[in-house]
């Protein structure tokens, strides 16, 4: 095994981390107050990079502005430590509350931008809280700053009438780290953690999985502000005053700079980041007036030599299901898909659907009906409008006129994870996994609008939590049996063959337990085996009480599965009935069959 890997593992098990945080606990008592205030500024450092890494590495919302965040609970924590006496956990916690606060507001204009506009914005929020540090005189003290607040530095921290030394500062930093670190640990590995992931990788597959993206970025943004929150209070105690100048823009670079070099999207990545970052620049002394450049130089070539940061030499990965904590009780699940009734009526009516696209009519005065245990396919040739139909019936689109409902309430014009939430669930013509997750990870994540269990229970694992996640994943293990996917459970999805990628977006739709399944061109690059476990999950579902609509051009694939065709062309239907009609009709044959059958 590779020597770097076996560190990975050491480091990243608990009991080694057990061991060196008692041990640290236990020698602050003994050392100098200089090392263990390096200490502190370390915790400091791993809580922020935890926050960023939150937002960034997983939940893919750049942040070239923390330091906004640590410079307002820090003033926060000041004022209400020094000018109302709150004592300092409070304090901590109610700074946490704010920067929370802060967070959620900054969502909501970053939930309309993305990418470099997201960078631009958020280094703006940056600037503004610095200027405001600067100008705000009456409550920041401006450039001169704010001093005299009480640091266990100076010995002037006090709590209930007892001094804070230095030794149990650290103390208490260090057990908030902890604290934090299992609460997130879970948090991540929770379908909470993996909402965060989906919406990094495709907002468009999350929200058909249920997942609201503008609820989930308010999450994220809430949460990172909430854990720098932290970090600020307990940074305004430890330095004892604050001026605008340890808020600038090199202070949020060099936050994002500490998770990408130890590892974005890992939890152990922001550690390493921000123990190489705390005392780097001590070693550097040594460099003088080269100190910069050579710390520039190392930052540089960890880009270009480690793109997954340290944590991806170490080969450390951080999973995003607690499959390795319950998988001793993981039993198979009793029922693969709730059993439905069939007996009910339409389980979505589509009426007079006009879809226009500047000018384009891809839809033409479409109708139909889908009823539970059913399988309708559309078919039709390249352009005609089939997955626009689907589109339209996930709520990705609004229809230009007419209306979806589903089970009788009218649908269109709901956003996507709306409609998703009711058991409509989709696969996309390309299929759109996380391909960094495991095949297990993708899967389960289909089961997220199934969850009931809170973001807190989900943190500190509660009892309820672990029996709804061990319920999920035994439910996932069994369909990774019927599609054959046992043997890749933790692969990552994007290291498999296409065909197998497809089988896992299938299993994770049906891991939804939809009530109204949509198959976009499923069995596209599969091979005959692999075609055969399609169909095998696609009766299955059907088998429940699943309604299903499947698009497709392979006419012996259908044939095995279908109720019932409808051919489009242009936007419209030009036939409607059974597949041996389908085949003798004329205008098909014309439309479509024909051309099919001239390319093979
Ligand atoms: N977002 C969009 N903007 C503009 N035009 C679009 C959009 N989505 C679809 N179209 C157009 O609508 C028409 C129908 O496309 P659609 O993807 O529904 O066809 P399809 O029958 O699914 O074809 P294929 O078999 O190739 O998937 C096409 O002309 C397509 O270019």
């Amino acid at each position: 095994m590779n020597p770097l890997h076996i560190i990975g593992r050491v480091i990243s098990n608990p009991w080694f981390v057990g061991v060196l945080c008692t041990v640290a606990a236990v020698t602050a008592g003994f050392v100098d107050q200089g090392t263990v205030q390096m200490w502190c500024f370390l915790i400091i450092n791993i809580m922020l990079a935890q926050s960023i890494n939150l937002l960034t590495g997983i939940a893919g919302q750049i942040s070239l502005g923390h330091a906004g965040f640590l410079a307002i609970g820090s003033y926060v924590a000041a004022i209400l430590l020094k000018d109302y006496g709150v004592p300092f956990p409070l304090a901590i916690l109610f700074t946490m509350i704010v920067s929370g606060m802060v967070g959620f507001l900054l969502a909501i204009p970053s939930g309309r931008v993305r990418e470099f506009y997201l960078a631009m914005m958020s280094l703006a929020f940056g600037l503004i809280v610095y200027e405001l540090l600067r100008e705000w005189r009456g409550i920041t003290g401006g450039v001169m700053g704010t001093r005299g607040i009480p640091s266990p530095n100076l010995n002037t921290l006090e709590l209930l009438g007892w001094q804070v030394t230095m030794e149990w500062y650290f103390r208490v930093m260090l057990l908030s780290l902890l604290v934090l670190m299992f609460m997130l640990r879970n948090f991540v590995k929770s379908h909470y953690g993996r909402a965060f992931y989906a919406i990094h990788v495709s907002e468009l597959a999350a929200s058909s999985l249920g997942i609201s993206q503008g609820g989930t970025k308010r999450f994220a943004y809430m949460l990172s502000g909430a854990i720098a929150g932290i970090a600020a209070g307990f940074y305004a105690y430890l330095v004892g005053y604050l001026t605008p100048e340890s808020f600038t823009l090199m202070r949020s670079v060099e936050i994002l700079v500490m998770a990408i070099v130890g590892g974005l999207g890992s939890l152990i990545g922001p550690i390493l980041g921000a123990t190489l970052f705390t005392y780097l620049p001590q070693q550097l002394q040594a460099f003088n007036d080269y100190q910069f450049i050579v710390y520039g130089l190392i930052l540089v070539f960890s880009f270009i030599l480690l793109p997954r940061g340290i944590a991806g030499l170490l080969g450390t990965h951080t999973r995003y299901s607690k499959h390795d904590q319950l998988s001793a009780s993981i039993s198979q699940a009793d029922t693969l898909l709730s059993r439905r009734s069939i007996d009910s009526g339409a389980l979505v009516e589509v009426q007079s659907v006009v879809m226009e696209f500047s000018g384009l009519r891809a839809l033409d005065d479409v109708s139909l009906q889908v009823f539970p245990g059913t399988i309708t396919g559309l078919v039709g040739p390249n352009g005609s409008g089939k997955s626009t139909l689907v589109n339209v019936i996930s709520g990705i689109y609004k229809p230009s006129s007419g209306t979806v409902s589903f089970k009788g309430q009218t649908v269109s014009g709901w956003p996507t994870h709306k409609v998703a939430s009711l058991g409509v669930t989709r696969t996309f013509q390309d299929p759109r996994n996380v391909p960094s997750l495991t095949v297990r990870e993708n899967i389960l994540m289909g089961a997220h609008r199934l969850y009931k269990h809170s973001a807190f229970a989900a943190s500190i694992n509660s009892r309820a939590s672990s029996r709804e996640e061990t319920k999920f994943l035994g439910r996932v293990d069994a369909l990774m049996k019927e599609a054959d996917l046992l043997q890749h459970a933790d692969d990552a999805v994007g290291s498999l063959p296409y065909g197998i990628q497809r089988l896992v977006e299938v299993a994770r739709a049906l891991a939804s337990d939809p009530e109204l399944l949509m198959l976009d061109e499923p069995a596209a690059g599969l091979s005959e085996q692999e075609s055969d476990r399609l169909i095998a999950m696609i009766r299955l579902a059907k088998e429940h009480g699943v309604g299903i609509i499947l698009i497709d051009h392979h006419m012996d694939f259908l044939e095995q599965l279908v109720d019932e065709v409808i051919t489009f062309d242009a936007g419209h239907e030009i036939y409607r009935g059974d597949m041996a009609g389908m085949r003798a009709d004329l205008a098909v044959v014309e439309a479509y069959l024909g051309k099919e059958e001239n390319h093979a």
